[in-house]
């Protein structure tokens, strides 16, 4: 049995994955805790995450699952890292100041880190390499949808294609939005953030060229999605030697 410590699980994925655990015959939760004061979800009581240093040394869970907000999440993989437990981190809109930190922590610590957990992101990833490969004169524009609490932008996810592209292609802009007098230079990637209602999460890629266009679309319909993903990567973790993996690796 794989126990499970969840931060953040007061908020929209937190509670997704508690439910999750409790869905699950491979794992129990050990504790959750949350920034502000809610009430039990799925059968965990939730705690005062000042509490977690003390809740980790007690309870000693297998691995911690977060999704909250960057500097939280920087704490409580240090303090993962103090306890030495190892990590699942789905929040995104790190710096690269807090990027560092994490890694520091993962010398203590197996760290899995990603900002999609949905199992087809991995082959939308491979297939938007493909075509950015084979159609390497094309113009590509990316943008991504979400609900409109979402705090950072570009999603982390679109930053990781980002990346990917530019693995590829070489160096780019990345030109955010577009306004008044301002053509499509050859060397960019036009990146677009929509955000509205409770859209759980779309990404498009759009390579334009020879009177022609292809359109590659990942959409997630549920946050379920996400929250499994991050269970499947957190049973994959356990065990493993310290050192910084993501979602990737586990496939
Ligand atoms: N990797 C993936 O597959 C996915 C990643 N995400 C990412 O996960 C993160 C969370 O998303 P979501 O659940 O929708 O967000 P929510 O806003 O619903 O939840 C945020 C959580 O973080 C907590 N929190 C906010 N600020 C602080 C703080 N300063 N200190 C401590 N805790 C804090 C909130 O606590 P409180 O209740 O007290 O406000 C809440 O528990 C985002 O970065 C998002 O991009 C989302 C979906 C999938
Ligand atoms: O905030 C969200 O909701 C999501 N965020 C992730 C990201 O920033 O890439 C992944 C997913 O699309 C949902």
């Amino acid at each position: 049995m794989i126990t499970v410590a969840v931060t953040g699980a007061g908020g929209q994925m937190g509670r997704e994955v508690l439910e999750a655990v409790a869905d699950r015959e491979d794992m129990a939760a050990a504790f959750a805790v949350n920034r502000t004061s809610v009430p039990p979800i799925a059968g965990t009581t939730v705690e005062d995450e000042g509490d977690l240093p003390r809740l980790l040394e007690e309870h000693d869970p297998d691995v911690l699952v977060d999704f909250t907000v960057p500097d939280a999440s920087t704490r409580y993989v240090e303090a993962c890292a103090d306890a030495g437990v190892a990590a699942v981190v789905g929040t995104t809109g790190f710096s690269d100041a807090q990027l560092e930190l994490l890694a520091d922590a993962a010398r203590e610590i197996p760290l899995l880190r990603a900002p999609n957990f949905s199992r087809a992101m991995t082959a939308f990833r491979d297939v938007i390499r493909e075509a950015v490969a084979a159609l390497d004169d094309y113009d590509i524009e990316l943008s991504e949808t979400h609900h409109n609490r979402k705090r950072d932008a570009p999603s982390g996810t679109a930053n990781d294609i980002l990346d990917d592209i530019e693995e590829i292609r070489g160096d780019f802009d990345r030109v955010h939005g577009r306004e008044g007098d301002q053509p499509r230079e050859g060397d960019e990637v036009g990146v677009h953030a929509l955000r509205a209602g409770d859209i759980r999460g779309e990404h498009e890629l759009l390579l334009a060229g020879n009177h022609e266009v292809l359109t590659l679309t990942h959409r997630a319909e549920s946050r379920g999605v996400f929250a499994e993903g991050a269970l499947d990567a957190a049973d994959w973790l356990v065990g493993r030697p310290a050192g910084e993996y993501d979602f990737e690796d586990t496939v």
